[in-house]
């Protein structure tokens, strides 16, 4: 199905508000050929209704495709034509833990996603009151999740705000959309 679009399409979703739109300009920005060393400010971005592409040159070139937070009805729909999915997760927000807990399993039980590696982000921790890498695991029973999931999975922090972990979720797109060689 992805035939339509070279290189590798990889999904990026979360919750409504997480961060999904702002990591994917910041990460184009990284990529980009002014090479950006400084971010600077956050660019604004707006709830996405629908889906948003967005091109990486990498390797070779890679598409994000985010699907609004409200569309969660219908990300279902997109799973066949991916390679890789980046989830997204707020970890400033307490409240928001067990309906990005409920999504996670769902997809993570998706037939089409059963062998398809899945980057695990816990986002905005430039925030005062974010929850430390061990809290977020141990709320969401990451052990347990992990263990009983059929794909690979990889968990990082990351501030799509001040660029902390930026430059690794590069690293686990080119390493995870390399061409079987
Ligand atoms: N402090 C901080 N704010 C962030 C970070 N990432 C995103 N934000 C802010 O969070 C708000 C929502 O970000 P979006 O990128 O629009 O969220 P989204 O996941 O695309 O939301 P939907 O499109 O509705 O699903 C914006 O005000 C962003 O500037 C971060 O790492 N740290
Ligand atoms: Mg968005």
């Amino acid at each position: 199905a992805g035939a339509a679009r070279p290189g590798g399409t990889c999904l990026l979703l979360g919750a409504t508000g997480v961060g999904k739109s702002l990591l994917g300009k910041r990460l184009r920005k990284l990529c980009s050929r002014d090479g950006a060393k400084e971010l600077g400010e956050p660019p604004a971005t707006m709830p996405t209704v629908g889906t948003n592409l967005t091109d990486l040159t990498l390797h070779k070139r890679v598409t994000l495709r985010e699907l609004g937070g409200c569309m969660g009805p219908i990300w279902p729909s997109y799973y066949g034509e991916c390679s890789a999915v980046l989830f997204v997760i707020d970890a400033a927000n307490p409240t928001q833990v067990s309906s990005s807990c409920v999504q996670l399993l769902s997809l993570l039980s998706a037939e089409q996603l059963a062998a398809v590696p899945v980057l695990i982000l816990f986002n905005k921790i430039d925030l005062p009151c974010y929850m430390s890498l061990v809290e977020m695991k141990s709320l969401f029973r990451m052990q347990d999740i992990v263990s009983c999931a059929t794909q690979p999975i990889t968990i990082l922090e990351t501030s799509a705000r001040d660029g902390t972990g930026l430059a690794d979720v590069l690293q686990w797109l080119q390493a995870t959309l390399r061409d079987p060689s």
